[in-house]
C-alpha cells in the first residue's frame, strides 16, 4: 500500500473516540505504522502499550486542551450510538462537542484534524446510487443522529484556514462491519434469534455500500498523510467505500448464513414496513416518560434495508490515492469468524 512518509514529529496523533470500534482499528494501524498514539475518550474499553488513555468527555475543553499537548495531527471519531435515538445527547456531543474540539486543537496548535463523517449525511431515505460528494445535505434528514452529522461535518470542514495552518478533512465512511463492531452482526443476530429476520424488505434487489472496518482505516490515514496545504483535499469531505456495491439482502444473508442463521427469504412491501416503522417510532416517543422500548425495525433501518445506497469513491482515489485494501469477500469471512459467540447455538 501507497503512503506518503512523515517527519517523526508529525506522527504524534491523538484518536479521540479511540475505545470504539473504528477508533480502536485506527488506533492499532496507526501504531503498526510508526505513529505515538493518544486516546482521549469516555471510556477506557482496552490497553495497548504504546498508547496513551485519557479518560474523559469531548465537551470538557480543559480535559481536552492536557490531551492534545504537544499532538499536531487528532482524528475525531466519537459520537453516541445512532440507536439511543438521544437528540440532546446528539447535540451536545456531535455538535457543540466538535465545536469544543475545533477550539481545543486550535488552541493547542494542532495542524491536521480528520473528522469520521458518515455518508448518510446526504440520505433522506430515497435511492441514491453511485452518489458522489456534491450531492447536497439532506434537507430532511432520517434522524438525530444524521442531522447533528451534518451539522458537525460543516462545522469542522468550515474551520479549514490555510492561514492559521489549520487543516481540516472529513472522511465519510458507509456501513462500516468488521470484526468487534458493537453495532451492525449483533443487532442482526438478535434479531435472528428473535424470529425477526425471515423477511425481505422491498424487492431485495437494491444494491448498497457495507465498507470493510480496515479500509475506512486505511481512508482515513491516507487522508491525514494528504492533507497539507497546498493539497486539494483541504475541507472537502471523501466517501470512503469497499467499492464493491452488493444488495443489502444478499449482505445479510451472507452473515446469517456464516453464522449459521437461515437466510430471510420472505418479501414485505416497503412502503408497509417504512409506515409501520414510523409509527412504532411515534409510539416509543409519546410512551417515552413511562416505557422504554427500542424497536429492532426503526424507520432509518427500513429505510436503508429497503433503498439504494451505494457511492462513489473516486474522489478519494483521485486526491488520496485510495484503493481499498480487504475485498468484500474476505471482509465478511473475517468478520463471520471473528464472531464465534454469535453463531447459531452457540
Ligand atoms: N459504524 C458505522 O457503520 C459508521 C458508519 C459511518 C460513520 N460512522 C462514524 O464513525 C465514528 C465511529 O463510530 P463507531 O461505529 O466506531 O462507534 P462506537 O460507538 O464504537 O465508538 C464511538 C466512541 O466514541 C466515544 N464517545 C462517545 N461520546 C463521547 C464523549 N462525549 N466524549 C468522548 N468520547 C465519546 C464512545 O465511548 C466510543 O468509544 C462515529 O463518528 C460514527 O458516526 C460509523
Ligand atoms: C433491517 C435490520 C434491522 C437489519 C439489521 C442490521 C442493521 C442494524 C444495520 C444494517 C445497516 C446498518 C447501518 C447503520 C447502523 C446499523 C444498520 C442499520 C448506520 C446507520 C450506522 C451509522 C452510520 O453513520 C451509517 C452510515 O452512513 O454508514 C450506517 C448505515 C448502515
Amino acid at each position: 500500500m501507497m503512503m506518503v512518509c512523515l517527519p517523526q514529529s508529525s506522527k504524534r496523533c491523538a484518536v479521540i473516540g479511540g475505545s470504539g470500534f473504528l477508533g480502536r482499528h485506527l488506533v492499532e494501524k496507526l501504531l503498526d505504522r510508526g505513529y505515538s498514539v493518544s486516546v482521549f475518550d469516555i471510556r477506557q474499553s482496552y490497553e495497548l502499550p504504546g498508547v496513551t488513555f485519557l479518560q474523559g468527555d469531548l465537551c470538557d475543553k480543559q480535559a481536552l486542551l492536557s490531551a492534545l499537548k504537544d499532538i499536531s495531527l487528532v482524528f475525531h471519531c466519537a459520537s453516541p450510538p445512532p440507536a439511543s435515538d438521544d437528540r440532546l445527547l446528539f447535540e451536545r456531543v456531535n455538535i457543540q462537542g466538535t465545536q469544543t474540539i475545533i477550539q481545543a486543537c486550535i488552541d493547542a496548535g494542532v495542524q491536521k484534524l480528520v473528522l469520521t463523517s458518515s455518508a448518510s449525511v446526504v440520505f433522506e431515505g430515497t435511492d441514491i446510487k453511485n452518489g458522489k460528494e456534491d450531492l447536497p445535505y439532506a434537507k430532511k434528514p432520517i434522524d438525530y443522529y444524521t442531522q447533528t452529522k451534518i451539522e458537525q461535518e460543516k462545522l469542522v470542514l468550515e474551520a479549514c484556514d490555510k492561514q492559521k495552518g489549520f487543516l481540516t478533512v472529513a472522511i465519510r465512511p458507509h456501513g462500516i462491519f468488521g470484526p468487534r463492531d458493537p453495532q451492525l452482526v449483533p443487532t442482526l443476530v438478535d434479531a435472528a434469534r428473535q424470529g425477526k429476520m425471515k423477511f425481505i424488505i422491498g424487492d431485495g434487489t437494491n444494491l448498497v455500500d457495507f465498507t470493510y472496518v480496515e479500509n475506512v482505516v486505511h481512508g482515513h490515514i491516507l487522508a491525514a498523510e494528504h492533507l497539507r496545504a497546498d493539497s486539494p483535499i483541504c475541507g472537502k469531505p471523501y466517501h470512503i467505500t469497499n467499492d464493491e456495491p452488493i444488495r443489502f439482502w444478499d449482505f445479510m444473508s451472507e452473515i446469517l448464513v456464516g453464522l449459521g442463521y437461515a437466510a430471510p427469504r420472505l418479501h414485505l412491501p416497503y412502503r408497509l414496513v417504512y409506515g409501520l416503522a414510523l409509527l412504532l417510532w411515534l409510539l416509543t416517543c409519546i410512551l417515552r416518560p413511562f416505557v422504554s422500548f427500542k424497536p429492532t425495525f426503526t424507520p432509518m433501518r427500513v429505510a436503508l434495508a429497503g433503498t439504494y445506497h451505494y457511492y462513489s469513491c473516486e474522489g478519494a482515489k483521485e486526491h488520496l490515492g485510495y484503493k481499498p485494501v480487504v475485498s468484500l469477500k474476505k471482509g465478511i469471512e473475517r468478520t463471520v469468524e471473528s464472531y464465534p459467540h454469535l453463531r447459531h447455538g452457540a
